[in-house]
């Protein structure tokens, strides 16, 4: 029988990332895959953020985020502003500490938004993790589609607190079958840990717009730590400024790759869709 009956939920998003946030902080339950999945079949989402009590000093809150599939991540970031949008008036603050199994995440309030401090990237190939060294990880070994025509290449990978992998392309990501592509490099033998999809075009130096394939979710209005991860791999590429508006189909995210201390950070808007409660028959086959 699951613990989650009867439990009051919300449902919303940030720029069109479809979130659920689940207030666990009395310790009362531990949210399983299947439980997940049993949420999303019923309140589809594509992050389920629960918080639970921290598990250390300086924290307000361990957070965990469970993928449309089940899957777990270590970063969220348009979750995390959603997560922040309901859990500082809950805790008094304008400022959470907030750790992940992989992360710390800092997020303030930032006018309307806020603003998530998502930590330092990481670009070593055993980092983002990849199965094996495919040479720079600004411009990597790999292709997909015909051999001697690749439809796109050489993408830059990068972790943040999850995998990313970024397609550089020269027209509207929207001309790409994403939805098509996206699975089969999600499952490539090369991401141990598969990986989340983005296909970027620059078009000026503070401008991306990008679309992405979400490991374990699918193809999103929008992706805050891929909006990170590509913002970074376009500074080490030369593309970009450090400060950049990433474009999704949701809307738009402002990036900074922090000079002083390396850390990247995210702000944007949040919305409120609805309040929920489940019932214990979502979970009747969640065993
Ligand atoms: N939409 C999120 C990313 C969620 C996790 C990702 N699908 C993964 O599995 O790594 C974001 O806004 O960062």
């Amino acid at each position: 029988m699951s613990g989650l009956g009867n439990r009051p939920y919300l449902k919303m998003n940030g720029i069109g990332n479809e979130i659920v946030v689940l207030d666990l902080t009395d310790g009362s339950h531990a949210v399983t895959p299947a439980e997940a999945r049993a949420i999303a079949a019923r309140e589809p989402f594509d992050q389920l953020m629960v918080l639970y009590p921290p598990q250390k000093a300086e924290t307000d809150a361990f957070m965990r985020i469970f993928n449309t599939d089940g899957s777990q991540s270590g970063a969220c970031g348009n979750g995390t502003r959603c997560v922040s949008w309901y859990f500082m008036p809950v805790a008094g603050k304008d400022r959470l500490l907030l750790q992940t199994p992989t992360s710390l995440v800092e997020s303030r309030r930032a006018g309307q938004g806020f603003t998530v401090d998502m930590g330092p990237p990481e670009f070593e190939w055993q980092q983002i993790p990849l199965a094996r060294d495919a040479g720079d990880t600004k411009a990597i070994d790999f292709s997909f589609g015909p051999v001697d025509a690749p439809i796109i290449q050489a993408p830059s990978v990068v972790n943040m607190g999850n995998p990313h992998a970024v397609f550089w392309v020269d027209s509207d990501p929207a001309d790409y079958d994403l939805g098509t592509i996206g699975p089969q490099i999600e499952h490539d033998p090369l991401f141990p840990e598969r990986v989340n999809i983005s296909l970027a075009e620059v078009r000026s130096r503070d401008h991306i717009v990008l679309r992405v394939w979400e490991r374990g979710a699918g193809l999103t209005r929008a992706c805050g730590s891929a909006a990170c991860a590509t913002a970074v791999a376009a500074v080490r590429l030369g593309k970009t400024e450090r400060k950049v508006r990433i474009t999704l189909p949701g809307g738009d995210l402002l990036i900074e790759w922090r000079e002083s201390d390396g850390h990247v950070l995210m702000t944007g808007a949040v919305e409120l869709e609805h309040e929920g409660r489940f019932t214990a028959d979502w979970f009747a086959d969640a065993a």
